[in-house]
């Protein structure tokens, strides 16, 4: 958690003079998106991603997977999974992304921002490469944890050049092809360290075996997602969840198949919309609510319900809707958060209102996310009047009046939803760096905004 020198513009979080009642789109998952490059980017054939998310994340994704040789086109295009971009009756339905994999190529750089997905997933994708490729960030990506993923790559065969010893800048010397094999990891601070490893492991000589040998392991429906996304390319996967040894993965050798995927909407993303309705006592509506995700967002449903709204799914011709509603009342909750880790920001704003104190556990390893989220949190609550203290592995929070300030972003997407929510309902929240948003919802101000405007914002 550092804060910058340059003092940033400052947003006046707009205040909800009434209930919000809105539908709200929201974009396509960072996770579904980044995990959907990197498998079409190792496929044997072309493949399409429609309604991918365009945001910092998902765009230097994009840009690294392009700088080592594979094609991005991106375009608009029909909805018809069998038609090429831009429909012959000029029918536009969205956005999408014609993937064309190519041999990949070194030298190359990669800028991988501070995106976890792209700092983890793609090293063992270079290690493919004919060359080396150099991987840099910005300053806080140096900060996080990169070693098991590192030093797993050195076991199945890489050859990495890490300046700084286990984190970024690095080099991976792409030797074309890499072993694979067994391998163990201690991927308690991120499973994106498994991810990652799992990602690329079909295009390894032996597959991969990935034996995780920490304490904890957070986050697991996003290793759900992994499992998913791979079978669906084609891979043949080994896991816990399907009979296999506990915390052992293993991704045989294989070709990906080029497949035709539409990116569900970010339910992460949809969690700051779904609050707004919680402590406005409001109604928003998210359409296009997948019934069936591995998306950690998913769980929403049930925590946002314990701290008191509602919701229902509605089925149009158009798909399945999900519509929260606030019932005026925010109640306290005792949570173990560690499956659904990148929720806490915006749980814990909510839980800052409510009507009686919360624990959010199971989250030591947010420390090590976009900022030290836990120090973040409680900082920027308590300087606008709330009470809350770090825990070992969390948060307690005891809900108090709050009043306007300066609510400090340190960076982090998720700090400045979750302050924008605090300031649906206490006057005078300053959101600093509103901007930083655009790592996964770039529109993020004007959604908010329209949201809010049929609420007397
Ligand atoms: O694999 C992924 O797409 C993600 C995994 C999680 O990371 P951690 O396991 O490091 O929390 C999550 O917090 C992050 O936002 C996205
Ligand atoms: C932890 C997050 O991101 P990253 O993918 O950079 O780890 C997040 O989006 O909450």
């Amino acid at each position: 958690m550092t804060e910058s020198s340059v003092q940033p513009a400052l947003w006046p979080a707009p205040y909800a003079s009434g209930a919000v009642e809105a539908t709200v789109t929201v974009p396509g998952s960072k996770s579904v998106t980044n995990r959907g490059l990197v498998l079409a980017a190792l496929a044997a054939e072309p493949g399409w991603l429609r309604r991918p998310l365009r945001s910092r994340d998902s765009l230097l994704m994009a840009e690294a997977l392009r700088a080592l040789g594979v094609g991005i086109e991106e375009t608009v295009s029909s909805s018809s999974s069998t038609s090429s971009a831009g429909s012959a009756d000029g029918t536009t339905t969205g956005e999408a992304w014609r993937v064309i994999p190519s041999g990949l190529h070194g030298p190359a750089r990669v800028d991988v921002g501070n995106a976890g997905t792209v700092m983890r997933f793609l090293p063992p994708v270079a290690t493919l490469a004919d060359g080396p490729v150099r991987f840099d960030g910005d300053p806080r990506s140096y900060e996080r944890p990169l070693h098991s993923v590192i030093d797993a790559l050195r076991v199945l065969g890489a050859r990495i050049d890490d300046d700084n010893r286990g984190s970024l800048p690095l080099t991976v010397h792409g030797g074309g092809a890499l072993e694979g094999g067994p391998v163990e990891i201690d991927a308690s601070a991120s499973s994106q360290f498994v991810s990652a490893l799992l990602l690329s492991g079909a295009r390894f000589n032996q597959g991969v075996e990935v034996r995780h040998v920490g304490a904890t392991l957070p986050s697991l429906p996003h290793i759900r997602m992994t499992v998913d996304m791979l079978r669906a390319a084609g891979a043949q996967v080994d896991e816990p969840e399907t009979g296999g040894e506990p915390n052992v993965w293993r991704v045989s050798s294989g070709a990906l198949l080029g497949r035709d995927l539409t990116v569900e909407p970010d339910l992460s993303n949809a969690q700051p919309f779904l609050a707004a309705a919680l402590v406005t006592g409001g109604r928003v509506t998210v359409p296009d609510w997948p019934v069936r995700t591995t998306q950690p967002g998913d769980a929403l449903r049930e925590i946002f319900t314990a701290m008191g709204g509602r919701c229902e799914f509605t089925e149009t011709a158009e798909g399945t809707s999900l519509t929260f509603t606030g019932t005026g009342r925010i109640h306290g909750v005792d949570l173990d958060l560690s499956e659904v880790g990148e929720l806490t920001p915006g749980i814990a704003a909510v839980a800052a209102l409510a009507d009686s104190p919360s624990t959010l556990r199971g989250v030591a390893h947010l420390r090590l996310h976009e900022t030290d989220r836990l120090a973040a949190l409680t900082k920027e609550i308590n300087e606008l009047g709330g009470d809350v203290t770090e825990t070992a592995d969390g948060l307690h929070i005891r809900p108090r009046p709050l009043h306007g300030g300066v609510f400090h972003t340190y960076e982090d997407h998720r700090m400045a939803t979750a302050g924008s929510i605090i300031g649906l309902v206490v006057n005078g929240v300053e959101i600093e760096n509103v901007g930083t948003t655009a790592k996964t919802l770039p529109d993020f101000p004007r959604m908010w905004t329209d949201m809010l405007a049929g609420a007397g914002a």
